[in-house]
Order: C-alpha cells, then structure tokens, then sequence
C-alpha cells in the first residue's frame, strides 16, 4: 500500500498517479484488484449511489457508512474520503474536529476537502496527524454558487487558482484535485507546486487522473461530464443479463437441476 509520502515521490519520478471513486465494498475490491494506486470515496456518492442532483445532501453519517464499505473491500489501497457540505465552514474549531473524526472512524489515509476557505482547517488538520488533499477549480459543493461548470476562465480567476493551490501546498496538503479547469492553468499549477496535482477535466499536463467510478464503467449515470471517456458499458450489459433473467424466469428455464436442492423429503 502507498504511503502519503510517496505522492511527491511518484511527482518527482514522473510516474502519473491513478485515481478512481469507490462507494461501496465491490467497487473497492475491483479497483484494488485493478491496481489503483488510491480510492476516493466521494461525495458524488450522493448523485450516483444515492440519487439526489447535487453533493449538498450528502452528510457526515453517510461517509463514514460508505467509507468504511469501502475500506473491507480495498484493505491494502490508500483511501482518501471527502469532507461533506456543512462540515467544515461554520468555524476552525469544528472544521478540525469533523476531519479528525472523519480519519478516525473510517480508517481512511486522508481526507479531501473543497476549496481555499479552509486553509486554516488543513494547517490544523496535518498538525493534528491527519493527512489531507485539496481541492480547487470545480467545487461541486459550491454548486449553487457556481453550477456544474468550467472555473478559472478568465486570467484573473486562474492567478487567484494559482494563488490558493500554493496556500493549500503551503498549508500541508499532499495532494491537490484540480477539477473543470482550462488545461494549461491546469498544466502551470502542476508546474509550480511540489506536491502532485490530481486533474478531472484538467487536461493530461498534470500528475494523476481521478474518474467517477460509475463514470468509467457506465453504471447508472447517464449524463456524462464532458471530461469523461467510459471504458466499459454496465448501463447496457447490466440490463441485457437482468432481462435474460427476467425472460428465464417467465419461460420455466430458471432455476433447472443444476440450480436446485435435490433433497426429497417426501415420500413419492
Ligand atoms: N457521475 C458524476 N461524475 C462526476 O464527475 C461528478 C459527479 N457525478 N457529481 C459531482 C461532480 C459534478 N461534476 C460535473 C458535472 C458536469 C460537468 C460538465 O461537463 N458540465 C458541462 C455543462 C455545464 C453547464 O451547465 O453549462 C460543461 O461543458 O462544463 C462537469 C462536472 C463532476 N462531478
Ligand atoms: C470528482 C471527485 C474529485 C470528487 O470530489 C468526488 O467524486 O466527490
Ligand atoms: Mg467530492
């Protein structure tokens, strides 16, 4: 298993880091058996497990249920799990105890948090012992704010970006989720920093790549961003295998003998 140390190791190696969400006990133990070099346990749990349309639902209950799923299925992978909406922007006090907590009952490796607000909370977090990434451009926390859409734009929001990615390094994060952004800030901000710099829709000049898993896989969302390529298609396979149940079910087919208890306990 990687250690948060090595992220700046692979940086400096030019080794690209491999990013995907896991949610849940199967989809940790495929993305080990994948080889992933770290899971993230999302809040965009919320959209593709739980169905609301945004990440602001999701609460501080839910990630540790999912974290710790994830965690059973993917014993020997670095996981870093997302702070939810609402837990870490009323106070520093709080924010910090919400992280503690957070890397505590779930047994992650380090926890993600949004934005350049909390630059206090990351300071106190790392000193506490608890690693941390950030996370700037696309917030989906900020949604209602922002909506679901390209950030840092223009030359004076990409300086700010650049700005607030060397406070998080500043501050002690070992890694940085670049998301929705234009792909050469993307590329300077990778350049300037030490720690590296995960992109989702941040162009290929960065150091990892995080995708939603049921981004890559097709499994459930059908509208995808436009920064995701799918490499396997569950929305079509997993709904030809449950109508040929279905049909089999209708026709007498299942179960046959191979599927059935051959015990008799009445006499004939
Ligand atoms: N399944 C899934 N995949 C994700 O990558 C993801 C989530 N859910 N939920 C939380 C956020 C939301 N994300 C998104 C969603 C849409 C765009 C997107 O490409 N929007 C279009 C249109 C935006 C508009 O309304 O103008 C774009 O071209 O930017 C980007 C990121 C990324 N995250
Ligand atoms: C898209 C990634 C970076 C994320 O924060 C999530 O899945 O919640
Ligand atoms: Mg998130």
């Amino acid at each position: 298993m990687k250690v948060t140390s090595d992220w700046k190791k692979m940086k400096k190696e030019g080794e690209k880091i491999t990013m995907v969400t896991a949610y849940d006990y199967p989809s940790a133990k495929q993305s080990e058996a994948a080889g992933m070099d770290t899971l993230l346990v999302g809040d965009s749990l919320g959209m593709t497990v739980l169905g609301y349309n945004s990440t602001v639902q999701v609460t501080m209950d839910d990630m540790v249920h999912h974290a710790k799923a994830v965690r059973r299925g993917a014993p020997d992978t670095y996981i870093v799990v997302d702070m939810p909406f609402g837990t870490y922007h009323a106070n520093v006090d709080d924010g910090v105890g919400n992280a503690i907590t957070l890397y505590q009952k779930t047994d992650a490796n380090a926890i993600k948090l949004e934005g350049s607000e909390c630059i206090d909370i990351i300071r106190r977090a790392v000193g506490a012992g608890v690693p941390v990434v950030g996370h700037l451009g696309l917030t989906p926390q900020s949604v209602g704010v922002t909506g679901f859409r390209m950030q840092a734009s223009d030359e004076a929001a990409a300086l700010q970006l650049i700005e607030d990615a060397k406070a998080v390094e500043a501050a002690g994060a070992s890694m940085i989720v670049l998301e929705a952004i234009p792909s050469d800030l993307a590329r300077k901000v990778t350049s300037v920093l030490e720690i590296p710099t995960i992109g989702i829709g941040a162009g290929v000049d960065v150091d990892g790549q995080v995708l939603v898993y049921h981004d890559v896989l097709q499994y459930g969302s059908e509208r995808l961003p436009k920064f995701v390529r799918p490499f396997a298609d569950f929305n079509t396979t997993g709904v030809e295998g449950l109508k040929s149940y279905a049909e089999a079910v209708k026709a007498g087919t299942f179960p046959d003998a191979s599927t059935t208890y051959k015990r008799k306990v009445f006499e004939e």
